[in-house]
């Protein structure tokens, strides 16, 4: 049966009189075509593209892109009469129980080089009441599962998110206590780290974009995902509604936000790791007390 995606954590929604993503509880996502929206055609057609270019490599779009299914005829819910194509996308959070999830719109700018007066002034106004210009990224929503319920801040909130608020939801996102001050990051190690962690799953995801100038990802995000206790930690781009042709050009608006990212994670890997943040091992007698040091 056809329901809205119970773990959506940013983007529109489907709602009365709003169009937005369904599930089927059987691994797939349909995302709604407008008619009367661009945006639509304009993600159709970059998949199309994209699933059909030999040049991009085959190991690339299944580690990182979700699976694509052409587009089929559905219901809107709240409006059962009126038809419309809707992307089949794979769900990407089907295999998880209780999913923990980020969305985080990269690069330092998310206008497009074609958008019209009007909508480079909506985006321009977005970027600039959000870290994008400082970050290269920003987070646009997220959920964590943990032992007593799920946290999830109003989207509103995550909307006026400073560096200082990010900082703090990257160590939120993989902490047992999100809802509490500090957060005690207990599952960074097994989220961000390791050989199948976040942190290596963005360094595979930037080598490619090092190299790749077929497109240029505007608007794009990174979907973050594991299920609640750390397991199966994913990392997948989504939202191709402004992805541009690369000319042969470095996307490096995102590539630069994908290299600030890597930063941001990497420094809570080495701050939960009383070892790694400790640095090398150095003789005893240089080591003194820190200003937050009790005895
Ligand atoms: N393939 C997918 N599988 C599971 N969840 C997804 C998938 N694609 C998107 N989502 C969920 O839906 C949300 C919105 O997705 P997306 O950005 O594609 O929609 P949008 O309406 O175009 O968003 P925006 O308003 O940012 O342009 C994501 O934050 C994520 O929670
Ligand atoms: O992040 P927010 O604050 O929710 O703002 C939305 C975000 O910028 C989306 O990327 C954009 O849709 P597209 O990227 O698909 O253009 C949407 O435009 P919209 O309001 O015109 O739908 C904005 O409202």
């Amino acid at each position: 049966m056809l329901q809205r995606p119970e773990h959506q954590v940013a983007g529109h929604e489907a709602g009365s009189g709003t169009l937005g993503p369904l599930i089927d509880g059987s691994g797939n996502f349909y995302k709604p075509l407008n008619p009367s929206d661009e945006r639509g055609a304009h993600e159709l057609a970059f998949y199309t593209s994209f699933y059909s270019d030999t040049q991009v490599p085959q190991s690339i779009r299944s580690s990182f892109f979700p699976s694509f299914g052409g587009t089929r005829i559905l219901p809107v819910p709240d409006s059962p009469d009126l038809l419309l194509p809707h992307l089949v996308l794979g769900d990407l959070l089907h295999a998880y129980s209780y999913p923990c999830v980020m969305d985080v719109k990269m690069g330092a700018r998310t206008w497009y080089p074609s958008a019209s007066e009007k909508d480079f002034a909506k985006y321009w106004k977005k970027d600039l009441e959000s870290t994008t210009p400082l970050l290269g990224f920003r987070i646009s929503g997220l959920q964590v599962h943990h032992e007593s319920g799920r946290w999830k801040p109003y989207r509103d909130k995550v909307r006026k998110y400073t560096v200082t608020d990010v900082r703090q939801s990257l160590r939120q996102f993989v902490s047992k206590n999100p809802d509490k001050t500090p957060p005690d990051c207990a599952l960074a190690s097994s989220v961000y780290g390791g050989s199948n962690g976040i942190l290596a799953q963005l360094l595979q995801l930037k080598s490619w974009f090092e190299d790749q100038t077929l497109f240029h990802f505007y608007s794009t995000s990174l979907l973050i995902a594991y299920d609640k206790g750390g397991k199966a930690a994913q990392v997948k781009l989504i939202d191709f509604a402004h992805v541009m042709k690369g000319e042969g050009i470095i996307d490096h608006n995102f590539l630069g936000g994908l290299c600030s990212f890597i930063k941001w994670v990497s420094e809570i890997l080495t701050d939960s790791d009383p070892e790694a943040a400790a640095g090398p091992a150095e003789p005893e007698a240089t080591v003194g007390p820190t200003e937050n040091e009790t005895h």
